[in-house]
């Protein structure tokens, strides 16, 4: 029940709702008038039955009782107010005086005692000073429920706060910081509460973190803002970033500065702290983005080209060197091809942690691109370092890579550019790398080499070599040549190598090796390689329609073209299309293409073979010479490399190489080839060998289809007549 309110009466009496309680109706009578005559509204109840009737209806300001009723007494009425209208004070009006009656009274919560007969100014100045009195109680009660309300608000909206909110005193320590400091952070309110906010702040933001917050020059008017790391509480020792806001408290407006000596009264710094891990990760993320690989999470082109070039600003001030890399991998597209991009994708991660193994902290390996990788080593004494680096990395690519079940092998070709000697900017440094890389390419991958002045003449060259023999493709400029491979005891043409020759505009007849690195390099060697076979199948398919049933065609295989997932198809392909018997058609291959990837290469060869297709290993000798592999290939020939040919007349070693390899040969009862034969001397040294089957100026180079065609079957025992 809501006690009524008490208004100014005109007297500037207090006008209040007031019970008076008494058994006697004459006094009853009496009283009320009083009351009323001073502008309360009275409600009287003759007796205390009555006036328990009364309490129940309606809410009191005061209630003036009789002690001493028949039916329901004073001290019950107080009672029963107590419990009901705990607002509501009572004052006694009684006839009864003695100590123990009053006392009573008092401890039931009565607020005065007057006694009968009373004085009707007297009781009317109680009256009103307990109306007063509780007037004034209520008044204090309303305020404080405000303002306990209104601090409840300010903790609601302060704790609610989606950022940490702090004050600091004048030495930096927490005065107050809300709640917020513990979902965040971790930390409780308390423990917090005395101590410098350097223990939450991350030592790296240490220094500015303390300038910023209690330097110089901070005022309401200028706050501070600034983005710091702050450490979370526990083990973990994790940071998240936060966005403070700090201004210092103005000391006219701070309203707990005079004797107040709780640490709130000491604070001299106000701000806000926001987190904003989560842009600052996003943000990282997007510049990560910007500046790295994500597949190796190694630095991107722009961020190389960043580096180097505050690199070179360096080694040109503390007149230094250093050196410029370019890596390209050997081999990665046709494993790519192969195994899927998937797996290729693993390689490139693979290869980089290898790469970054071999190198120390300032280095910066960067992905260029594809299989392409670029190295920076900020300071180098000599040549001798990046050559030191160049061998460490090449070493460790050339160990195999287990991806899932494959063990595949790939090599690396380095090209080094370096400060100042190879170039004085970064864009300079870049490509005269890359210009090395393709010399070592060109000279058979897996190695490396330094930049030197007459390779940027080469590019030029190869450049315009290139773009010729992309056209000598389209305008029908490549020629076949046969070499015939004889027989040496009937003098008759077993065979014929096709050696392929370009005829070209301008320079005149150009051999292999005037082009074929080039076309490896730039993969126009499987279109060369095609065209080859076409004209040798239609050729030699001829001759052979013409009689020449067992003439054989051996083809030389470039490794892109055996690498090719689709070669053994392709090849087959051709052959069909030109009506050649497999049988009569030799591919040559290299030791080392097949070492390569022994599992895979062997793989296709034996369903070459097992399609009639023959197989020779050519510059047997030369390459990786492991004799452990020929016994697990489908190999029909040998073909004695012409080096150790030559050595017959001219030193021991290569003789003796011959004769190993000749036996080795009718052990395994493999046809044998003799290469680069020129002489009646070597003839004989192989023939008394056991060696027949012969290839070489002896007998004649090789020639155009036209050349040959006369002399096919016997041919006169000299080259001169040929
Ligand atoms: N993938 C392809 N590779 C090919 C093709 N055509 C040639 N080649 C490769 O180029 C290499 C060089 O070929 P070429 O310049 O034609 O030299 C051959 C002969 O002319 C030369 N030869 C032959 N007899 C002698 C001799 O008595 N003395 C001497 N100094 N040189 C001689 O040897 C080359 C043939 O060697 P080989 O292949 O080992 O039998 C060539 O080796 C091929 O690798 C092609 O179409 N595709």
């Amino acid at each position: 029940m809501t006690p009524a309110s008490i208004e100014k009466t005109p007297g500037e009496q207090q006008a209040a709702r007031i019970l008076v309680v008494d058994d006697d109706p004459r006094l009853l009578a009496s009283l009320s008038s009083l009351l009323e005559q001073q502008g309360h509204d009275v409600v009287e109840a003759e007796g205390g039955k009555a006036a328990l009737r009364a309490i129940d209806d309606h809410p009191f300001d005061l209630a003036m009782l009789d002690l001493r009723m028949p039916d329901v007494d004073g001290f019950d009425l107080m009672e029963k107010l107590a419990k009901v209208q705990p607002d509501c004070g009572a004052i006694v009006v009684s006839g009864e005086s003695s100590f123990a009656a009053v006392s009573r009274a008092l401890r039931r919560g009565a607020l005065d005692y007057i006694r009968k007969p009373f004085d009707p100014e007297e009781l009317l100045a109680i009256v009103n000073s307990v109306l007063t009195k509780r007037s004034l109680i209520r008044a204090h009660e309303h305020v404080s429920m405000r303002l306990e309300k209104s601090e409840e608000l300010h903790r609601y909206i302060v704790n609610s706060s989606p950022d940490i909110v702090f004050m600091l005193d004048r030495q930096g320590r927490f005065c107050f910081v809300n709640s917020k400091v513990e979902s965040l952070l971790g930390y409780q309110q308390a423990e917090l509460i005395g101590r410098h906010f350097r223990h939450i702040l991350d030592n790296r933001d240490l220094a500015r973190g303390t300038y910023a917050l209690t330097g110089p020059n901070i005022s309401a008017h200028n706050p501070r803002t600034l983005e710091v790391r702050l450490k979370t509480r526990g083990s973990r020792k994790a940071t998240r970033h936060f966005e403070i806001t700090a201004f210092p408290i103005d000391a006219e407006t701070w309203p707990h500065d005079n004797g107040d000596i709780s640490h709130r009264s000491a604070a001299r710094y106000y701000g806000t702290a926001r987190d904003v891990t989560e842009r600052k990760e996003a943000e990282a993320f997007i510049n990560f983005q910007a500046y790295h690989d994500l597949l190796t999470r190694l630095p991107n082109r722009a961020l190389f080209k960043d580096r180097l070039d505050l690199a070179i600003t360096h080694a040109r001030r503390s007149k230094q060197k250093l050196a410029v890399m370019f890596l390209d991998l050997d081999r990665f597209k046709v494993i790519n091809d192969t195994l899927g991009h998937a797996m290729g994708d693993r390689l490139l991660q693979a290869v980089t942690h290898r790469l970054e193994q071999c190198l120390r902290k300032g280095d910066t390996l960067s992905r260029f691109g594809g299989d392409e990788f670029t190295l920076l080593l900020p300071s180098i004494n000599s040549h001798e370092d990046a050559r030191q680096i160049s061998k460490k990395l090449i070493k460790a690519l050339r160990e195999p890579f287990q991806l899932g079940s494959h063990e595949v092998f790939v090599g690396v070709s380095i090209g080094i550019a370096t400060y100042p000697e190879a170039g004085d900017s970064m864009d300079q440094l870049i490509q005269n790398a890359d210009i090395a890389m393709y010399h070592v390419k060109a000279r058979g991958k897996d190695g490396y080499r330094f930049f030197s002045e007459t390779m940027s003449v080469d590019t030029a060259d190869r450049l315009n070599l290139e773009r010729d023999l992309r056209l000598a493709l389209d305008r029908d400029e490549l020629r076949v040549f046969y070499q015939p491979q004889v027989c040496s005891t009937t003098n008759r043409v077993v065979g014929l190598e096709a050696l392929v020759r370009w005829e070209h505009p301008q320079q005149g007849l150009l051999y292999p090796r005037d082009f074929l690195p080039l076309a490896e390099e730039t993969k126009l060697i499987s279109r060369l390689s095609e065209r080859v076979l076409d004209i040798a199948c239609r050729d030699v398919g001829d001759w052979i329609r013409d009689g020449h049933e067992h003439l054989r065609l051996a083809v030389n295989l470039s490794p892109l073209q055996v690498e090719h997932p689709r070669f053994v198809s392709t090849l087959m392909d051709q052959l069909r299309a030109h009506n050649f018997p497999p049988g009569n058609l030799e591919i040559e291959i290299t030791e080392n293409v097949i070492m390569k990837d022994l599992e895979h290469i062997s793989q296709k060869l034996r369903e070459l073979a097992a399609l009639g297709v023959r197989i020779a290993i050519d510059d047997f000798g030369t390459g990786y010479s492991s004799l452990n592999y020929i016994h697990r290939l489908p190999i029909h020939t040998l073909k004695v490399d012409q080096s150790f040919v030559r050595g017959i007349r001219s030193g021991e070693d290569e003789a003796c190489i011959v004769n190993a390899i000749i036996a080795m040969a009718h052990g395994l009862r493999l046809e044998i080839v003799a290469e680069g034969v020129e002489t009646d001397e070597q003839l004989a040294y192989l023939k008394n060998l056991g060696c027949h089957q012969v290839q070489g100026f002896y007998y004649g180079p090789a020639r155009p289809k036209e050349m040959i065609e006369k002399s096919l079957g016997q041919i006169p025992a000299r080259a001169a007549s040929f």
